[in-house]
């Protein structure tokens, strides 16, 4: 394997840092294309440039698009055929097929009008909650937030949107609020997932033997927290499904993917479980990362006012004011569509990825890398890289666009974002993902002046989980009399 930043030499380094934004640049520097970062002494392939993620991650999907199996997570927690955990190749190739059914080239868009009314509507929220930040944070059950330290638009009216997206597209389902059961509950597993995935976490990962000790034996909490989290992974994917199963027996199912999957079931020959296990998916995968990119949406905004004064500029032109834009706009509006891209380079939502896992030995410059290992996309460094993205920190959409003001064909490296992942394991939900996004924001850039309040600075969360900005405060108003209420016409409301 080769070198890297090891300060123990044989143990390496003692967890995993949870900051990465200095560091995970630095080692680009220092170490080139590849690395070995060890915690505890465990061996960790780390993937610095996009050059060696085409390579090892995409050329070489069939030998390092494994994922890593993790006793806590996936037998006790019960999550092994979970899409984004399976090892089990036939299931992971018909949950692909599946997801590349409902939400790929040919499908995504049935969402669209379900994604451009709940943005909208989280557009109308925001514009009209500023004067009551307070009642308006009281009015979300602060239970539901995945993190105690951020408020407002951490429990924002975007978290809202993309949970009522998930929730009507995966199972027809209306939720009417954030704190809706299903919803929290979902929610709670999303908060749990970061704490049972992230490595070295659990002594039950290292020592896996302790999997059999009985539940009475002292110190053995992660058999009691595995059976309790198991039982409510299985209620969030078990209740809503058997929800629409009761309405399609008595005839009042909505259209939807899991009402299209249980049709699809006896073409596909796939089990019950199957189709459980990718809507499960879509929130899991689907809800906070959105959300966050949204957020981070905002941030940007307000740190670069004039980015935002010339999307509202394109908005005017292209658009004009009576009426929002439509996704069906997207392909005339290239700065606004640019920006969405800038946003998910920018402050990528999972700058480390998830981590994929070697199926088998290969060499790579002369490295012989082998089967087990765990490997790291150094997502963060590759969208840093001066090479690919001149002025790397600066948020500039027009590195998107050719010298005519249209869409660059030859974008760095690859079409579909580098935040998406790489190889048989890239996000399959990527579509619905860039459709939110730009949905969002054009509903937001359309009707409202964001500006930072004076004296607010942007501060990141950096973590396990998905980056975005720590406790945002914005000011906003609306662009003209009667942004509102054209908002709120167009939503029917
Ligand atoms: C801004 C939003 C999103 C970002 C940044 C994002 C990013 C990612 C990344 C980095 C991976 C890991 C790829 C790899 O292992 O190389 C991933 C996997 C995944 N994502 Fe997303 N994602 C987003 C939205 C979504 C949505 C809307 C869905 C809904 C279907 C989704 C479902 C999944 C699933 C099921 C996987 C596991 C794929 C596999 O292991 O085969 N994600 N995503």
């Amino acid at each position: 394997l080769p070198p890297g930043p090891n300060a123990i030499p044989l143990l390496g380094n003692l967890v995993t840092p949870d900051s990465f934004r200095v560091p995970s640049k630095r080692y680009v520097d220092e170490y080139g294309d590849i690395m070995t970062f060890r915690v505890m002494g465990v061996p960790i392939l780390v993937v610095n440039t996009r050059e060696a993620a085409t390579e090892l991650l995409e050329k070489r999907t069939a030998s390092t698009g494994g994922r890593m199996h993790q006793v806590m997570c996936d037998e006790l927690c019960g999550l092994a055929s979970e899409p984004l955990r399976t090892n089990d190749l036939s299931l992971h190739r018909q949950y692909r097929r599946l997801f590349n059914f409902v939400l790929g080239p040919r499908t995504a868009s049935a969402a669209w009008p379900l994604q451009v009314r709940e943005t909208r509507r989280a557009a109308l929220e925001i514009l009209e909650s500023p004067s009551q930040q307070k009642e308006h944070l009281r009015r979300y059950d602060s239970s539901a937030c995945f993190n105690p330290g951020c408020h407002l638009l951490r429990l924002d009216c975007f978290a809202r949107a993309i949970a009522a997206i998930v929730f009507e597209l995966v199972y027809g389902l209306k939720i009417k609020s954030y704190s809706d059961p299903m919803v929290r509950l979902a929610n709670l597993g999303i908060q749990r997932l970061a704490t049972i995935l992230k490595p070295g976490s659990w002594i039950v990962d290292i020592i896996p033997q302790l999997r059999y000790l009985p539940d009475w034996f002292p110190g053995v909490g992660f058999l009691r927290i595995g059976k309790e989290y198991n039982a409510d992974y299985f209620a969030t994917r078990t209740l809503p499904y058997e929800q629409v199963k009761r309405e399609l027996a008595e005839g009042t199912a909505k259209p939807c993917l899991t009402v299209t999957l249980i049709e699809e079931k006896e073409k596909e020959k796939c089990g019950e479980d199957v189709t459980k296990w990718i809507g499960f998916a879509v929130y899991f995968g689907g809800a906070d990362t959105s959300a966050a990119a949204l957020q981070t949406f905002l941030a940007a905004m307000l740190l670069y006012p004039s980015v935002q004064a010339k999307a509202q500029a394109e908005l005017d032109s292209i658009i004009g004011r009576e009426h929002p834009p439509t996704l069906e706009d997207r392909e005339r509006l290239p700065y606004c569509t640019a920006l969405v891209s800038e946003v998910l380079r920018w402050q990528p939502v999972i700058p480390m990825g998830v981590p994929h896992c070697m199926l088998k030995d290969e060499i790579y410059n002369g490295y012989l890398l082998p089967k087990g290992t765990p490997i790291v996309a150094n997502i963060w460094a590759m969208t840093r890289d001066e090479r690919d993205f001149p002025n790397a920190d600066e948020f500039q959409p027009e590195r998107w666009l050719a010298e005519d003001g249209k869409l660059k064909e030859d974008v760095p490296g690859r079409s579909i974002s580098l935040a998406f992942g790489f190889g048989r394991r890239i996000c399959p939900g990527y579509l619905l993902a860039e459709a939110n996004i730009f949905a969002g924001a054009v509903a937001i850039l359309w009707s409202t002046v964001l500006s930072k309040p004076e004296g607010v600075e942007i501060e990141w969360v950096e973590g396990f989980g998905p980056v975005r900005p720590k406790d945002l405060k914005v000011e906003v108003r609306q662009r003209w009399d009667g942004a509102v209420e054209a908002l709120r016409a167009s939503i029917g409301e």
